[in-house]
Protein backbone atom coordinates (compact mmCIF):
# COMPACT_ATOMS: atom_id res chain seq x y z
CA UNK A 1 0.00 0.00 0.00
CA UNK A 2 2.10 2.50 -1.31
CA UNK A 3 1.23 5.98 0.63
CA UNK A 4 3.31 9.36 0.86
CA UNK A 5 3.90 7.94 4.50
CA UNK A 6 5.80 4.94 3.38
CA UNK A 7 9.05 4.71 2.99
CA UNK A 8 10.90 4.83 -0.47
CA UNK A 9 12.52 1.59 0.20
CA UNK A 10 9.30 -0.14 1.28
CA UNK A 11 7.84 1.24 -1.69
CA UNK A 12 10.43 -0.18 -4.02
CA UNK A 13 9.99 -3.70 -1.67
CA UNK A 14 6.37 -3.38 -2.50
CA UNK A 15 6.64 -3.01 -6.47
CA UNK A 16 8.90 -5.65 -6.37
CA UNK A 17 6.61 -8.18 -4.80
CA UNK A 18 4.07 -6.75 -7.37
CA UNK A 19 6.54 -8.19 -9.85
CA UNK A 20 7.47 -10.88 -8.76
CA UNK A 21 4.73 -12.69 -7.06
CA UNK A 22 1.76 -10.52 -7.84
CA UNK A 23 -1.21 -10.29 -5.25
CA UNK A 24 0.79 -10.77 -1.57
CA UNK A 25 -0.47 -8.91 1.37
CA UNK A 26 2.11 -7.60 4.34
CA UNK A 27 0.77 -8.36 8.08
CA UNK A 28 2.54 -7.50 10.96
CA UNK A 29 2.86 -9.76 14.29
CA UNK A 30 -0.12 -8.10 15.63
CA UNK A 31 -1.67 -9.65 12.56
CA UNK A 32 -2.61 -6.42 11.15
CA UNK A 33 -2.20 -5.15 7.36
CA UNK A 34 0.84 -3.32 7.16
CA UNK A 35 1.30 -3.07 2.71
CA UNK A 36 -0.41 -4.97 -0.39
CA UNK A 37 1.11 -5.28 -3.90
CA UNK A 38 -1.03 -3.01 -6.12
CA UNK A 39 -2.23 -6.28 -7.83
CA UNK A 40 -4.06 -7.37 -4.50
CA UNK A 41 -5.31 -4.10 -4.34
CA UNK A 42 -6.74 -4.33 -8.00
CA UNK A 43 -8.35 -7.70 -7.20
CA UNK A 44 -9.78 -6.07 -3.91
CA UNK A 45 -11.00 -2.78 -6.38
CA UNK A 46 -10.51 -1.23 -2.67
CA UNK A 47 -7.66 0.10 -0.85
CA UNK A 48 -7.38 -1.57 2.50
CA UNK A 49 -6.19 0.69 5.49
CA UNK A 50 -3.26 0.07 7.46
CA UNK A 51 -4.08 -1.78 10.65
CA UNK A 52 -6.90 -3.21 9.32
CA UNK A 53 -7.20 -6.49 11.08
CA UNK A 54 -6.11 -9.23 8.84
CA UNK A 55 -9.83 -11.30 9.80
CA UNK A 56 -11.70 -8.53 8.25
CA UNK A 57 -9.94 -9.27 4.95
CA UNK A 58 -9.44 -12.95 4.78
CA UNK A 59 -11.48 -16.15 5.98
CA UNK A 60 -9.68 -19.19 5.82
CA UNK A 61 -11.92 -22.20 5.10
CA UNK A 62 -13.39 -23.50 8.15
CA UNK A 63 -13.99 -19.66 9.88
CA UNK A 64 -11.50 -17.03 10.98
CA UNK A 65 -10.45 -19.12 13.92
CA UNK A 66 -8.77 -20.93 11.53
CA UNK A 67 -6.25 -17.54 10.24
CA UNK A 68 -3.51 -18.75 12.91
CA UNK A 69 -3.12 -22.08 11.44
CA UNK A 70 -3.07 -20.52 8.19
CA UNK A 71 0.19 -18.51 9.77
CA UNK A 72 1.79 -20.86 11.43
CA UNK A 73 1.56 -24.04 8.98
CA UNK A 74 2.36 -22.48 5.87
CA UNK A 75 0.32 -24.55 3.73
CA UNK A 76 -1.37 -23.38 1.08
CA UNK A 77 -5.22 -23.04 1.92
CA UNK A 78 -8.31 -22.11 0.79
CA UNK A 79 -10.35 -18.86 1.30
CA UNK A 80 -12.55 -16.28 0.76
CA UNK A 81 -11.03 -12.54 0.40
CA UNK A 82 -13.47 -9.60 1.22
CA UNK A 83 -13.64 -7.25 -1.36
CA UNK A 84 -16.45 -4.17 -0.35
CA UNK A 85 -19.45 -6.01 0.08
CA UNK A 86 -18.21 -9.18 -2.16
CA UNK A 87 -16.24 -11.85 -1.24
CA UNK A 88 -13.79 -13.88 -3.62
CA UNK A 89 -12.97 -17.74 -3.67
CA UNK A 90 -9.06 -17.19 -3.30
CA UNK A 91 -5.94 -19.81 -2.51
CA UNK A 92 -3.03 -18.29 0.31
CA UNK A 93 -0.10 -19.27 1.54
CA UNK A 94 1.72 -17.43 4.50
CA UNK A 95 5.45 -16.85 4.70
CA UNK A 96 6.90 -16.12 7.71
CA UNK A 97 8.88 -13.01 7.36
CA UNK A 98 12.74 -13.27 9.64
CA UNK A 99 12.12 -9.59 11.54
CA UNK A 100 7.90 -10.34 12.33
CA UNK A 101 4.98 -10.90 10.74
CA UNK A 102 4.34 -12.18 7.06
CA UNK A 103 3.74 -12.08 3.57
CA UNK A 104 0.49 -14.16 2.24
CA UNK A 105 0.22 -14.60 -1.62
CA UNK A 106 -3.60 -14.42 -2.20
CA UNK A 107 -4.20 -16.13 -5.96
CA UNK A 108 -7.84 -16.49 -7.17
CA UNK A 109 -9.29 -20.00 -6.64
CA UNK A 110 -8.80 -21.93 -10.25
CA UNK A 111 -12.31 -23.40 -10.29
CA UNK A 112 -13.25 -20.09 -11.66
CA UNK A 113 -11.14 -20.75 -14.90
CA UNK A 114 -11.75 -23.63 -16.92
CA UNK A 115 -8.68 -23.88 -19.11
CA UNK A 116 -5.68 -22.23 -19.28
CA UNK A 117 -6.05 -18.36 -19.91
CA UNK A 118 -9.83 -19.38 -20.26
CA UNK A 119 -12.53 -17.96 -17.88
CA UNK A 120 -16.31 -18.33 -17.35
CA UNK A 121 -17.60 -14.71 -16.16
CA UNK A 122 -21.17 -15.26 -14.75
CA UNK A 123 -21.81 -16.94 -17.78
CA UNK A 124 -19.92 -15.78 -20.04
CA UNK A 125 -17.26 -17.70 -21.19
CA UNK A 126 -13.39 -16.49 -23.40
CA UNK A 127 -10.09 -17.05 -23.58
CA UNK A 128 -9.78 -13.52 -25.05
CA UNK A 129 -7.51 -10.46 -22.83
CA UNK A 130 -9.87 -8.02 -24.02
CA UNK A 131 -12.86 -9.66 -22.84
CA UNK A 132 -11.28 -10.99 -19.40
CA UNK A 133 -9.92 -7.21 -19.20
CA UNK A 134 -13.78 -6.16 -19.50
CA UNK A 135 -14.58 -8.45 -16.77
CA UNK A 136 -12.35 -7.41 -14.59
CA UNK A 137 -13.69 -3.27 -15.69
CA UNK A 138 -17.36 -4.99 -14.46
CA UNK A 139 -16.21 -6.30 -10.97
CA UNK A 140 -14.12 -2.92 -10.04
CA UNK A 141 -17.39 -0.37 -11.70
CA UNK A 142 -19.71 -2.77 -9.55
CA UNK A 143 -19.05 -1.62 -6.27
CA UNK A 144 -19.47 1.47 -7.55
CA UNK A 145 -22.55 3.47 -8.03
CA UNK A 146 -21.71 5.18 -10.78
CA UNK A 147 -23.94 4.57 -14.22
CA UNK A 148 -22.60 2.29 -17.11
CA UNK A 149 -23.44 2.13 -20.62
CA UNK A 150 -22.30 -1.06 -21.67
CA UNK A 151 -21.84 -0.74 -25.70
CA UNK A 152 -22.05 -4.19 -28.01
CA UNK A 153 -23.30 -5.89 -31.28
CA UNK A 154 -26.45 -7.69 -30.82
CA UNK A 155 -25.56 -11.60 -29.19
CA UNK A 156 -22.09 -9.90 -27.43
CA UNK A 157 -23.32 -10.83 -23.75
CA UNK A 158 -24.99 -6.79 -22.59
CA UNK A 159 -27.35 -8.73 -20.72
CA UNK A 160 -25.35 -11.01 -19.21
CA UNK A 161 -22.57 -8.03 -17.87
CA UNK A 162 -25.98 -6.38 -16.57
CA UNK A 163 -26.32 -9.20 -14.30
CA UNK A 164 -22.92 -9.13 -13.56
CA UNK A 165 -22.84 -5.65 -12.57
CA UNK A 166 -25.70 -5.94 -10.40
CA UNK A 167 -25.05 -9.12 -9.02
CA UNK A 168 -21.52 -7.65 -7.82
CA UNK A 169 -23.27 -4.79 -6.49
CA UNK A 170 -24.35 -3.44 -3.20
CA UNK A 171 -27.44 -3.71 -4.67
CA UNK A 172 -26.79 -7.58 -5.44
CA UNK A 173 -29.67 -9.18 -3.08
CA UNK A 174 -32.38 -6.45 -4.21
CA UNK A 175 -33.97 -6.88 -7.32
CA UNK A 176 -33.51 -6.86 -11.16
CA UNK A 177 -35.55 -5.50 -13.90
CA UNK A 178 -34.81 -5.46 -17.42
CA UNK A 179 -36.97 -4.16 -20.26
CA UNK A 180 -35.89 -3.45 -23.92
CA UNK A 181 -36.81 0.03 -25.48
CA UNK A 182 -36.66 -1.08 -28.82
CA UNK A 183 -39.61 -3.48 -28.44
CA UNK A 184 -42.47 -1.41 -27.03
CA UNK A 185 -44.40 0.93 -28.86
CA UNK A 186 -43.68 4.94 -26.84
CA UNK A 187 -46.70 4.94 -25.19
CA UNK A 188 -46.72 1.30 -23.81
CA UNK A 189 -43.33 2.08 -22.72
CA UNK A 190 -43.72 5.33 -20.69
CA UNK A 191 -46.31 2.80 -18.59
CA UNK A 192 -44.08 0.42 -18.84
CA UNK A 193 -40.99 1.90 -17.31
CA UNK A 194 -42.62 4.63 -15.09
CA UNK A 195 -46.28 2.84 -13.75
CA UNK A 196 -49.45 4.20 -14.56
CA UNK A 197 -52.95 4.59 -12.47
CA UNK A 198 -56.21 3.43 -13.02
CA UNK A 199 -57.96 4.88 -15.44
CA UNK A 200 -54.97 6.53 -17.67
CA UNK A 201 -56.26 5.28 -21.14
CA UNK A 202 -58.36 2.56 -22.09
CA UNK A 203 -57.40 -0.44 -20.66
CA UNK A 204 -55.54 0.67 -17.20
CA UNK A 205 -57.91 -1.28 -15.05
CA UNK A 206 -55.59 -0.95 -12.05
CA UNK A 207 -52.44 0.62 -10.62
CA UNK A 208 -49.56 -0.67 -12.09
CA UNK A 209 -45.89 0.03 -10.61
CA UNK A 210 -43.52 -0.37 -13.45
CA UNK A 211 -40.08 -0.75 -14.33
CA UNK A 212 -38.55 1.80 -12.13
CA UNK A 213 -40.52 0.99 -9.11
CA UNK A 214 -40.25 -2.95 -9.07
CA UNK A 215 -36.46 -2.33 -8.69
CA UNK A 216 -36.40 -0.19 -5.86
CA UNK A 217 -33.24 -0.99 -3.68
CA UNK A 218 -32.12 -2.60 -7.12
CA UNK A 219 -31.20 -2.20 -11.17
CA UNK A 220 -32.74 -1.50 -13.92
CA UNK A 221 -30.81 -2.80 -16.97
CA UNK A 222 -32.47 -0.43 -20.15
CA UNK A 223 -31.45 -2.21 -23.21
CA UNK A 224 -31.49 -0.55 -26.56
CA UNK A 225 -31.43 2.89 -24.93
CA UNK A 226 -30.62 4.52 -27.70
CA UNK A 227 -34.22 3.92 -29.13
CA UNK A 228 -35.94 6.11 -26.21
CA UNK A 229 -37.95 8.35 -27.79
CA UNK A 230 -36.78 11.94 -27.24
CA UNK A 231 -40.14 12.78 -25.33
CA UNK A 232 -39.74 9.72 -22.91
CA UNK A 233 -35.34 11.01 -22.95
CA UNK A 234 -36.66 14.01 -21.12
CA UNK A 235 -38.60 11.96 -18.96
CA UNK A 236 -36.33 9.87 -18.15
CA UNK A 237 -33.49 12.92 -17.15
CA UNK A 238 -36.30 13.92 -15.23
CA UNK A 239 -36.01 10.82 -13.04
CA UNK A 240 -32.81 10.18 -12.87
CA UNK A 241 -32.40 14.16 -11.41
CA UNK A 242 -34.89 14.07 -9.07
CA UNK A 243 -35.19 10.34 -7.89
CA UNK A 244 -38.65 10.22 -8.14
CA UNK A 245 -41.09 8.67 -10.86
CA UNK A 246 -44.34 10.14 -12.24
CA UNK A 247 -46.85 7.25 -12.91
CA UNK A 248 -48.57 8.09 -15.99
CA UNK A 249 -52.24 9.59 -15.39
CA UNK A 250 -50.80 10.00 -11.81
CA UNK A 251 -49.68 13.23 -10.07
CA UNK A 252 -47.81 12.56 -7.31
CA UNK A 253 -43.81 11.57 -7.69
CA UNK A 254 -42.84 8.48 -5.99
CA UNK A 255 -39.43 8.26 -4.69
CA UNK A 256 -37.18 5.74 -6.57
CA UNK A 257 -33.73 4.49 -5.22
CA UNK A 258 -32.66 2.20 -8.38
CA UNK A 259 -29.28 2.12 -10.54
CA UNK A 260 -29.24 1.93 -13.97
CA UNK A 261 -27.66 0.08 -16.27
CA UNK A 262 -27.78 1.01 -20.19
CA UNK A 263 -27.21 -0.99 -23.15
CA UNK A 264 -27.02 -0.37 -27.00
CA UNK A 265 -25.64 -1.45 -30.15
CA UNK A 266 -25.47 1.94 -31.28
CA UNK A 267 -22.52 4.86 -30.92
CA UNK A 268 -24.43 6.99 -28.27
CA UNK A 269 -22.58 9.79 -29.36
CA UNK A 270 -23.41 9.84 -32.86
CA UNK A 271 -27.01 9.58 -32.00
CA UNK A 272 -26.29 12.94 -29.95
CA UNK A 273 -24.60 14.57 -32.82
CA UNK A 274 -27.66 13.35 -35.43
CA UNK A 275 -30.20 15.28 -32.88
CA UNK A 276 -31.37 11.71 -32.17
CA UNK A 277 -30.97 11.25 -28.29
CA UNK A 278 -30.71 13.71 -25.72
CA UNK A 279 -26.72 15.18 -24.64
CA UNK A 280 -27.34 15.32 -21.02
CA UNK A 281 -29.21 12.50 -21.15
CA UNK A 282 -26.04 10.83 -22.41
CA UNK A 283 -23.43 12.62 -20.38
CA UNK A 284 -25.80 11.19 -17.07
CA UNK A 285 -26.04 6.93 -18.16
CA UNK A 286 -22.38 6.96 -19.32
CA UNK A 287 -20.36 7.56 -16.90
CA UNK A 288 -18.49 4.39 -17.31
CA UNK A 289 -18.64 3.08 -20.60
CA UNK A 290 -18.12 -0.72 -21.46
CA UNK A 291 -17.28 -1.64 -24.67
CA UNK A 292 -18.13 -5.40 -25.16
CA UNK A 293 -15.97 -7.31 -28.33
CA UNK A 294 -17.82 -8.48 -31.17
CA UNK A 295 -17.18 -12.24 -32.11
CA UNK A 296 -15.14 -12.02 -35.37
CA UNK A 297 -12.51 -9.82 -33.56
CA UNK A 298 -12.21 -12.94 -30.53
CA UNK A 299 -11.88 -15.31 -33.65
CA UNK A 300 -9.82 -17.83 -30.80
CA UNK A 301 -13.11 -17.59 -29.07
CA UNK A 302 -15.21 -19.46 -31.85
CA UNK A 303 -13.91 -23.06 -32.02
CA UNK A 304 -13.77 -23.75 -28.28
CA UNK A 305 -17.34 -21.80 -27.83
CA UNK A 306 -18.73 -23.94 -30.85
CA UNK A 307 -17.14 -26.71 -28.25
CA UNK A 308 -18.76 -26.17 -25.21
CA UNK A 309 -21.88 -25.59 -27.29
CA UNK A 310 -21.47 -28.92 -28.43
CA UNK A 311 -20.99 -30.42 -25.52
CA UNK A 312 -24.33 -28.65 -24.07
CA UNK A 313 -26.50 -30.31 -26.72
CA UNK A 314 -25.12 -33.92 -25.87
CA UNK A 315 -26.08 -33.52 -22.46
CA UNK A 316 -29.67 -32.71 -23.81
CA UNK A 317 -29.85 -34.95 -26.71
CA UNK A 318 -28.43 -38.54 -27.88
CA UNK A 319 -25.73 -37.21 -30.49
CA UNK A 320 -22.22 -37.05 -29.63
CA UNK A 321 -19.95 -34.57 -31.42
CA UNK A 322 -16.25 -35.24 -30.69
CA UNK A 323 -14.80 -33.05 -33.34
CA UNK A 324 -15.47 -30.52 -36.11
CA UNK A 325 -14.07 -31.10 -39.60
CA UNK A 326 -11.15 -29.44 -40.69
CA UNK A 327 -13.08 -28.03 -43.61
CA UNK A 328 -16.52 -27.04 -41.05
CA UNK A 329 -14.12 -25.28 -38.79
CA UNK A 330 -12.49 -22.80 -41.46
CA UNK A 331 -16.06 -21.84 -42.42
CA UNK A 332 -17.07 -21.12 -38.84
CA UNK A 333 -13.53 -19.42 -38.03
CA UNK A 334 -14.55 -17.20 -41.25
CA UNK A 335 -18.04 -15.93 -40.98
CA UNK A 336 -18.40 -12.55 -39.72
CA UNK A 337 -21.14 -13.40 -36.51
CA UNK A 338 -23.48 -10.30 -36.71
CA UNK A 339 -25.18 -12.60 -34.52
CA UNK A 340 -22.35 -12.79 -32.41
CA UNK A 341 -22.45 -15.56 -29.69
CA UNK A 342 -25.57 -16.42 -30.14
CA UNK A 343 -26.20 -16.66 -33.85
CA UNK A 344 -22.98 -19.31 -33.25
CA UNK A 345 -24.69 -21.48 -30.65
CA UNK A 346 -27.98 -21.48 -32.66
CA UNK A 347 -25.94 -22.52 -35.80
CA UNK A 348 -24.05 -25.28 -33.45
CA UNK A 349 -27.63 -26.19 -32.66
CA UNK A 350 -28.46 -26.57 -35.92
CA UNK A 351 -25.54 -28.40 -37.06
CA UNK A 352 -25.97 -30.92 -34.05
CA UNK A 353 -29.78 -31.44 -35.09
CA UNK A 354 -28.99 -31.99 -38.80
CA UNK A 355 -25.42 -33.79 -39.26
CA UNK A 356 -25.13 -37.28 -37.42
CA UNK A 357 -21.78 -39.17 -36.17
CA UNK A 358 -19.20 -37.94 -34.02
CA UNK A 359 -17.96 -35.76 -36.31
CA UNK A 360 -19.72 -31.98 -37.63
CA UNK A 361 -18.92 -31.92 -40.85
CA UNK A 362 -19.11 -28.59 -43.23
CA UNK A 363 -22.28 -29.80 -44.81
CA UNK A 364 -24.23 -29.97 -41.71
CA UNK A 365 -23.58 -26.33 -40.83
CA UNK A 366 -26.72 -24.15 -42.16
CA UNK A 367 -27.37 -22.87 -45.91
CA UNK A 368 -25.78 -19.83 -45.37
CA UNK A 369 -22.21 -21.18 -44.92
CA UNK A 370 -22.29 -22.96 -48.34
CA UNK A 371 -23.88 -20.60 -50.07
CA UNK A 372 -20.29 -18.57 -50.56
CA UNK A 373 -21.54 -15.32 -49.28
CA UNK A 374 -20.65 -15.37 -45.56
CA UNK A 375 -17.40 -14.02 -46.22
CA UNK A 376 -15.45 -17.03 -47.06
CA UNK A 377 -12.19 -14.32 -47.86
CA UNK A 378 -11.85 -12.75 -44.42
CA UNK A 379 -10.97 -9.35 -46.29
CA UNK A 380 -14.58 -9.39 -47.10
CA UNK A 381 -15.79 -10.17 -43.76
CA UNK A 382 -13.67 -7.55 -42.23
CA UNK A 383 -14.78 -4.96 -44.69
CA UNK A 384 -18.25 -2.92 -42.80
CA UNK A 385 -19.82 -2.11 -46.13
CA UNK A 386 -19.74 -5.66 -47.34
CA UNK A 387 -21.04 -6.75 -43.74
CA UNK A 388 -24.06 -4.60 -44.38
CA UNK A 389 -24.65 -5.43 -47.80
CA UNK A 390 -24.39 -8.77 -46.68
CA UNK A 391 -27.00 -8.64 -43.24
CA UNK A 392 -29.75 -7.23 -46.32
CA UNK A 393 -29.23 -10.66 -48.42
CA UNK A 394 -29.20 -12.67 -45.10
CA UNK A 395 -32.09 -11.36 -43.93
CA UNK A 396 -33.86 -10.99 -47.25
CA UNK A 397 -32.62 -15.29 -47.43
CA UNK A 398 -33.96 -16.06 -43.81
CA UNK A 399 -37.25 -14.59 -44.42
CA UNK A 400 -37.75 -15.87 -47.95
CA UNK A 401 -36.63 -19.46 -46.01
CA UNK A 402 -39.20 -18.70 -43.09
CA UNK A 403 -42.11 -17.68 -45.12
CA UNK A 404 -42.15 -14.56 -43.65
CA UNK A 405 -42.23 -15.56 -40.19
CA UNK A 406 -40.17 -13.47 -38.57
CA UNK A 407 -39.71 -15.38 -35.30
CA UNK A 408 -38.56 -18.17 -37.29
CA UNK A 409 -36.27 -16.02 -39.36
CA UNK A 410 -34.38 -14.67 -36.38
CA UNK A 411 -33.87 -17.94 -35.11
CA UNK A 412 -32.40 -18.89 -38.53
CA UNK A 413 -30.60 -15.60 -38.60
CA UNK A 414 -28.89 -16.59 -34.40
CA UNK A 415 -30.50 -12.74 -33.80
CA UNK A 416 -33.03 -11.93 -31.47
CA UNK A 417 -36.27 -11.01 -32.73
CA UNK A 418 -35.78 -7.25 -31.75
CA UNK A 419 -32.39 -7.35 -33.91
CA UNK A 420 -34.25 -8.50 -36.61
CA UNK A 421 -37.39 -5.97 -36.60
CA UNK A 422 -34.52 -3.34 -36.45
CA UNK A 423 -32.67 -4.12 -39.50
CA UNK A 424 -35.94 -4.35 -41.11
CA UNK A 425 -36.69 -1.17 -39.93
CA UNK A 426 -33.07 0.19 -41.02
CA UNK A 427 -34.08 -1.36 -44.55
CA UNK A 428 -37.79 0.14 -44.07
CA UNK A 429 -39.76 -2.91 -43.69
CA UNK A 430 -40.42 -2.70 -40.17
CA UNK A 431 -44.34 -2.63 -40.78
CA UNK A 432 -46.14 -1.48 -37.65
N1 LIG B 1 -18.91 -15.34 -24.24
C1 LIG B 1 -20.04 -16.01 -24.13
N2 LIG B 1 -20.05 -17.27 -23.62
C2 LIG B 1 -21.19 -17.98 -23.50
N3 LIG B 1 -22.40 -17.51 -23.85
C3 LIG B 1 -22.47 -16.27 -24.36
C4 LIG B 1 -21.30 -15.46 -24.53
N4 LIG B 1 -21.68 -14.27 -25.05
C5 LIG B 1 -23.02 -14.33 -25.19
N5 LIG B 1 -23.49 -15.52 -24.79
C6 LIG B 1 -24.88 -15.99 -24.82
O1 LIG B 1 -25.47 -15.49 -26.00
C7 LIG B 1 -26.80 -15.04 -25.74
C8 LIG B 1 -26.92 -13.59 -26.08
O2 LIG B 1 -26.37 -12.81 -25.05
P1 LIG B 1 -27.12 -11.50 -24.52
O3 LIG B 1 -28.60 -11.65 -24.55
O4 LIG B 1 -26.49 -11.06 -23.23
O5 LIG B 1 -26.66 -10.54 -25.69
P2 LIG B 1 -27.03 -9.04 -25.96
O6 LIG B 1 -25.74 -8.39 -26.27
O7 LIG B 1 -27.84 -8.50 -24.81
O8 LIG B 1 -27.89 -9.18 -27.29
P3 LIG B 1 -29.26 -8.45 -27.74
O9 LIG B 1 -28.94 -7.00 -27.79
O10 LIG B 1 -29.53 -9.05 -29.09
O11 LIG B 1 -30.28 -8.85 -26.72
C9 LIG B 1 -27.08 -15.33 -24.27
O12 LIG B 1 -27.73 -16.56 -24.17
C10 LIG B 1 -25.69 -15.38 -23.66
O13 LIG B 1 -25.65 -16.16 -22.51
Amino acid sequence: MPTSRTPRSSQLALSALDALAGAVLLVDASRRVVGLTSALEAQLGAPVREGTLLSEVLVPQGGVERLEAVLTTGRETTARLRAGAETQAVRVRAVALEKEGWALTVTREPTARSAEGAEVFHGLWTQDAELRRVFRIVEKVARAESSVLVRGESGTGKENIAHALHALSVRGKGPFRAINCAALPPNLLESELFGHVRGAFTGAVRDSPGHFRLAHGGSLFLDEVAELPLDLQAKMLRVLETRTVIPVGGRAPVPVDVRIIAATHRALRREVEAGRFRADLMYRLRVVPIFLPTLRERRGDILPLALRFLGELHQRGTRRVERIAPGARRLLEAHTWPGNVRELRNVMEYAYVIGEGAVLREVDLPPEFSEGRTASSPSVALSPTAGVLLDEQKVRAALARAGGNRSEAARLLGVSRVTLWRRLRALGEAGH
